[in-house]
Formats: structure tokens, sequence, C-alpha cells
């Protein structure tokens, strides 16, 4: 299992086989991982992929049965207090207590953790365009994700986590809170971990992504790494023949075809220069690869090819739709 950074000290949070199972569902599969103080983390994958469980181990809401947590240095279950008043978090549920005004959810946040900044959340209300008498239930949801974030950031957490923060919203109101993420980030060098489906925002903002399926770490790295680790062929067949077919490369993944062109990525290697495509295959083009290019190959080939094989499937009609719906 991959980890992104091998230096503990420096490390926000430290997730070494963890495993969590719900009945029959293996929702985390010995997910290992390291996230950098500092940094601003994308946790993506499909719907039930495991997101959500992990957030939970990592704010104490879940006990590690298998695999251990560890959160800014301490046990989120034994040490909760004193790690929850450090971590700002919101989930994409609308959960806030709706009775209360504005003023009322800052002051009970304030009342709550010794370091919130009143003035901080005065600008941020001010900011938001957020009355400090309004009630909340009278809140658009933009409105209440926006009060969300504050209740979440104003006491200047050094772990933010945000759970699909951006889903249901508008435009608007996801673009407030990714220019509250960054200016808590780039401000104050907190630690932010952001589970999201939308792939460009996720790649506007993060340092590092993990891409979680079916409970397993896929892939974890930089995305400023994901150029100089991967590239992406485009490949024709000379025959003109359109039929479905395998890929003819073995340690290439996301094999895909789009009326005449098929498409794989590949980790950039000299081995990669030195591969000869078997006839009837020519190589057309080679891409950079996006993360949503990444996304969609790690996803499609675990899908289709089984759990660890790479690089032979062909996508299923299933896993389209299923894509389709899960990336933005
Ligand atoms: N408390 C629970 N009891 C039973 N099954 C659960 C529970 N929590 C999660 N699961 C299951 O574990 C798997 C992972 O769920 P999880 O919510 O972590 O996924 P996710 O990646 O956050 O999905 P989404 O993007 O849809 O929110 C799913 O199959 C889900 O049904």
């Amino acid at each position: 299992m991959s980890e992104t950074r091998n230096d503990t000290t420096s490390q926000a949070v430290v997730v070494k086989g963890l495993t969590q199972r719900f009945g029959e569902t293996l929702a985390l599969d010995d997910v290992s991982l390291s996230i950098p103080q500092g940094s601003v983390f994308g946790l993506l994958g499909l719907n039930g992929a495991g997101k959500t469980t992990l957030l939970r181990h990592l704010l104490g809401l879940h006990q590690p049965r298998i695999g251990e947590v560890s959160v800014l240095g301490c046990s989120p279950i034994k040490d909760r207090e004193q790690v929850m008043r450090r971590i700002g978090y919101l989930s994409e549920e609308d959960s806030l207590p709706t009775w209360m005004r504005v003023r009322d959810l800052t002051s009970f946040c304030q009342s709550i953790y010794p370091r919130w900044d009143e003035a901080y959340a005065k600008e941020l209300c001010d900011w938001f365009e957020l009355s400090p008498d309004t009630k909340l239930r009278s809140l658009s949801k933009g409105g209440r994700a926006r009060a969300g974030l504050i209740a979440a950031i104003a006491h200047r957490p050094d772990l933010l986590i945000l759970d699909e923060p951006g889903s249901g919203l508008d435009p608007i109101a996801r673009d407030d809170i990714l220019q509250a993420i960054i200016r808590t980030v780039s401000v104050e060098g907190r630690t932010v971990i952001f589970s999201s489906h939308l792939l460009e925002e996720v790649s506007r903002v993060c340092d590092d992504v993990a891409i979680v399926h079916r409970g397993r770490l896929i892939e974890s790295l930089p995305i400023r790494e994901i150029d100089q680790r991967y590239e992406e062929w485009i490949l024709r067949r000379t025959d003109s023949s359109g039929e479905q077919a395998a890929c003819p490369v073995s340690d290439a993944f996301g094999w895909h075809q789009e009326d005449r062109e098929w498409s794989m990525v590949l980790p950039k290697s000299s081995h990669a220069q030195s591969i000869r495509l078997p006839d009837p295959w020519q190589r057309i083009e080679t891409r950079h690869v996006t993360l949503k290019r990444l996304f969609e190959a790690r996803v499609r080939t675990q899908r289709s090819s089984g759990r660890d094989a790479l690089g032979s499937g062909q996508e299923g009609p299933e896993s389209a739709s299923e894509l389709s719906e899960s990336l933005s």
C-alpha cells in the first residue's frame, strides 16, 4: 500500500493498515496513508468507495479494530477531546441546528473552542454576506454551507476536514468554500483534507491526492507529479477495424475506446519508451495525464479487470454510467 511521505514527524495524519467492515461490506481494506502537515489533500472515489468511513475514523467516530490512526500526533479515540479542538469539520449533510440564528451558532462555537476567533468569524460573515440575525432555517442550502464553514474554520483548526463540501451547491457557494480553504491554508499553513467528486476543483486547490476504490487506496501522489509519473498514449489500428480489443501493453491501465481511437495510461519510464506496439497498433499521439484521466483510468481498470490486475479490461456500460455520474 502506498504512502505519500515517510517522515512521520511532519505528518498531520498517519493511517496504517486500516480495515473496516460493516457486516458483509468491506468499507476499508488495509488502507495506509500519510498526509503532510500544511498540505491540501484531496480524497477521491466513486460513491460508496470508503471516503466518509476513512474521514469518520480521523474524527474518532469509528474505533479501528484492525490498523492504526494518528491525527495531529494523537489517537482520535483516546485523545478525542484534545484532537477535536484542533479539527474543523464540514460534511455534505445539512446538519446545522436550524432553530439557531447565525449569531447563536458562532456564540455556541465560541463556548466550545478555546481558540475561537470572533473577529475572523465576523469577517467571514461579512464576506459571505450572512447577517448575524438570520435564522439558519431561512438560509438557502448554500447559505447554511457557508455558516457551517465558518463554524468549521473560525477556531483556526490545525486540520480542516471537508467531506464533499461542494455537493449540491451552486458554483458561487462552492467557490466561496474554495476561497476560504485557500486563505486558511496559504495564509496559515494548516492542513486540509478535502473529499470531493469535483475533480477540477480538487486539481485547482489540492497539493496531494489519494484515490480510494472499493475500500482500497489505489493511488496516492502529489498532483504536480502526475505529469512526471504518467503519460497517455492514443492508439489507432492500421487495419482500420473498429472492433473492441484487449490492451496491447501489459502494464498500462485505463484502456478505453472512443470511435476509432484507443487510449491508455502508462507509467513514464525508459521501459515505456522502448515499447514496440504489435500489429495492428500504431501510436498517434502522447498526451499529458490530467487528474480526471488518471482517476477514470485507475477506477475503470479496477472495475473491469478485477481488483489488482492492470491493463486488459474493456469498459462496461455499468462503469460508464457510474463514472459520468461521479465525475465533473
Ligand atoms: N454505518 C454503516 N453501516 C453499514 N454500512 C456502511 C456504514 N457506513 C458505510 N457503509 C458502507 O460502506 C461503504 C463505504 O461507504 P462510505 O460512506 O465510506 O463511502 P463514500 O466513498 O463516502 O461514498 P459517497 O461518495 O457516496 O458518500 C458503502 O458500501 C456503505 O454502504
